[in-house]
């Protein structure tokens, strides 16, 4: 046996306690700083996470952890797999076209990591791909750590995850050619020293067929098989391994890591030799660890184990810094928390305490109560909703629209953080957001669009802004926590009863509307995509949480439409991310009950008063009968990012609502040319009717700048009026 220390994390944050990673990579693609000063902030974040890490007595280092943007990309790069039109003189360079795009390239395709709302970049695996070992920045952060006295283990994404995540990866058939890659890392890192090396495997969380369990088998049993290579610590997380443990186990590979969190300590009987690294705190929430449960999960892996190594249920990436810098939560709620810093004490502590740990007995399940009931509201079908929208609304064929959000102004951010210190009133600033919304309604009138919106500039975040006007909610200063790239989000603490104790949009919808003739959407976020993105609390069922959330969003479309508003959207643009990774029949439960979710949120309102909803970069296809179960009027979706993957999908065409796939890719500073938008706006009339087809943007327009979005709008209008002449 291959000692392991006592406790370990299998990641950490690393955007930085203050969003440094953040400002200097924006400073950076700004052409405001140079890349050497953007690598020094990245070592200086790295040196900090270790030394931080070392002080709390954590007793193993990971490595590697760090990223520029992500690290399945890093992996892509580190394996060579870069499509061609990517390659610039930097890997950080080649990374950021990969992920944001040139001029005249689009990016590669981003999508959530698992059931987190971390997002990766799609690495791109063709027959041409040539795979060829960089192992540069694995072996970089193993020398710079050690160069401050600190022995670290690289944390890598497993060969068959890697594949299973990729473009043209997924049917396996480059495994054997992607690990002799690693098996050469394996030399590599041997040579370095390195003790042992972490690969992590989450796709054997969700459910796998008989041929992939068996290539993981496969491709452990060679890697196992290197002569001279480090101790090999296979980590899976988000779930149980089911199936694939036994075939792991049955692997070489001497270190194998269980999410004891969600997964339950079922099967154990197969690690007999092995070192178990015990995911028992949880880098899923925000929450304590509950001490007991914990230490009865450990003593009970160690029956079974040669080795039991405390750990996390996941990388702490999924977790802002530290609680103990927020001063202005209330202390009864702040007690509760505990963020990454806490969680590695915990995980320290926890290690401590196992060899004399006594059992208490467990206490009793909390019993989930009756799901709140579904009313069925005042809604007609679809068809008979149509046709009185269609009469109160007036609307030309193919109406263009945005999905809500324009761009955010430095001179905004500037006040509302003025107005929290008290440096300006709340006069002044409402005043200002006024301003914007006239002069975002102004602009979408000057260039012809027909369904306006008021451009959220209330809004920080779609989710916090609305935390913040619920009761049951906390909101911290600090917990920053990576989304995708420099873009980061601050997750609310939902943890008592949500209630709604006043209108929260009214105001700044009915003022928009007060400036046009043309309809002004109202913008509402969805009650599943509320709680995915917030850590919410544990001591009810999930689905009473969002039903709670519902009630809330209900009231707020009632006033909605009291006040004169004829379109509301509610967007869910998380709906598929709380879909449980494994088991048919829990998906099914699962949808079923989000569905009913959104319907009670949205059926309040009358028949003349179109809902729309949106869903972005969620994989629609793969959820599309419940997205037409949600009953929404009409659907806005991320398309042209993904090049319309979902109208290829045969399943579209049974689509029975209005559907807006997305024309414009936001993400990119790029500008679509008219060619492009007619394109794509000519490959969704091609599966649906005219008559159901919207013109938008993939998502909101937030993180563009009014030259690009102004120009990007520009060419959907002329678009859409020129095809709308031709049908
Ligand atoms: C991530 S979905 C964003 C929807 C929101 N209405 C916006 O436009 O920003
Ligand atoms: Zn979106």
């Amino acid at each position: 046996m291959i000692p392991f220390p006592a406790s370990t994390v299998l990641g950490y944050p690393r955007i930085g306690p203050r969003r440094e990673l953040k400002r200097a990579l924006e400073a950076y693609w700004d052409g405001r700083a140079t890349i050497e000063e953007l690598r020094r902030t990245g070592a200086e974040l790295r040196a900090a996470t270790w030394r931080r890490l070392d002080e709390l007595g954590l007793g193993a280092l990971p490595s590697n952890t760090f990223s520029c943007y992500d690290h399945v990309l890093d992996t892509a790069i580190m394996l060579g797999a870069v499509p061609e039109r990517y390659r610039a003189a930097t890997p950080e360079d080649t990374a950021f076209a990969m992920a944001r795009g040139t001029d005249g390239v689009p990016p590669l395709r981003m999508t959530k990591w698992f059931d987190t709302n971390y997002h990766y970049i799609v690495p791109e695996i063709g027959p041409e791909t040539v795979f060829r070992l960089d192992p540069a920045k694995p072996v970089g952060e193993v020398r710079e750590a050690r160069a401050l006295g600190c022995e670290t283990r690289p944390v890598l994404l497993g060969p068959v995850t890697f594949l299973l995540l990729s473009e043209g990866g997924s049917d396996l058939g480059r495994l054997d050619d992607v690990l002799g890659e690693y098996e050469r890392l394996l030399g590599v890192l041997a040579g370095e020293g390195v003790a042992w090396v972490q690969f992590d495997e989450p796709a054997f969380v969700a459910d796998r067929t008989a041929a992939e369990i068996a290539a993981l088998r496969r491709a452990y049993e060679r890697l196992g098989a290197v002569t001279r290579r480090p101790a090999l610590f296979v980590a899976s997380y988000f779930g149980g391994l089911g199936d694939a443990l036994p075939a792991l186990a049955a692997t070489p590979v001497e270190a194998i890591g269980l999410d004891l969190v969600r997964g339950a300590p079922e099967g154990l009987g197969v690690l007999a030799g092995k070192t178990v690294v015990a995911g028992v705190v949880s880098g899923r929430d925000v929450w304590r660890t509950d001490r007991e449960r914990a230490l009865r999960a450990l003593l009970a892996v160690r029956e079974h184990a040669a080795q039991v190594v405390v750990s996390t249920s996941c990388s702490l990436l999924h977790v802002p810094y530290d609680v103990t810098r927020e001063d202005g939560l209330d202390p009864a709620v702040r007690e509760r928390l505990a963020f990454a810093e806490q969680k590695v004490a915990e995980v320290v502590e926890l290690a401590a305490a196992l060899p004399g740990a006594v059992t208490a007995p467990a206490p009793a399940v909390h019993a989930p109560a009756a799901p709140a009931s579904v009313s069925g509201g005042g809604r007609s079908p679809y068809a008979v909703r149509a046709a009185a929208q269609a009469e109160a609304l007036g609307l030309p064929p193919l109406p263009v629209t945005t999905i809500g959000s324009f761009p955010q102004t430095g001179e905004l951010r500037a006040a509302r953080a003025a107005l929290a210190s008290g440096e300006l009133d709340e006069a002044a600033y409402e005043g200002l957001v006024r301003a914007e919304i006239e002069r975002v309604i102004r602009l979408q009138e000057r260039l012809g669009l027909d369904v306006l919106v008021h451009g959220e500039p209330e809004r920080n975040d779609m989710v916090q802004y609305f935390a913040e006007h619920l009761e049951g909610f906390a909101v911290t200063r600090h917990g920053w926590v990576q989304s995708y790239g420099s873009r980061c989000t601050r997750p609310p603490i939902l943890h008592g009863d949500v209630r709604r104790p006043a209108p929260i949009t009214v105001r700044w919808t009915s003022y928009a509307q007060s400036l046009t003739a043309k309809p002004v959407k109202g913008m509402l976020t969805g009650p599943v995509t509320i709680v995915a993105w917030s850590f919410v609390r544990d001591d009810l069922p999930l689905r009473e949480v969002v039903f709670q959330v519902a009630d809330a969003v209900r009231e707020e479309v009632r006033d909605l439409e009291a006040a004169g508003t004829a379109i509301v959207q509610v967007d869910e643009p998380a709906l598929r991310e709380l879909l449980p990774l494994r088991g048919q029949a829990e998906r099914e439960r699962y949808l079923e009950w989000a569905v009913a979710a959104y319907r009670r949120a949205t059926s309040g309102a009358g028949d003349r008063t179109q809902i729309h909803t949106h869903l972005c970069y969620s994989d629609a296809e793969s959820i599309l009968a419940a997205v037409d179960a949600l009953d929404a009027d009409v659907t806005s979706v991320e398309s042209a990012r993904s090049h319309a993957r979902l109208l290829a999908e045969p399943a579209v065409a049974g689509f029975g609502r209005g559907l807006g796939p997305g024309v414009y890719d936001i993400h990119s500073p790029r500008v679509p040319t008219e060619a492009e938008v007619e394109k794509s706006v000519r490959a969704a009339l091609a599966v649906l009717p005219a008559e159901r087809v919207w013109v938008n943007p993939d998502c909101g327009l937030k993180t563009r700048t009014y030259p690009q979005v102004e120009a990007a709008l520009t060419t959907l209008v002329a678009v859409a009026r020129r095809l709308r002449a031709r049908l």
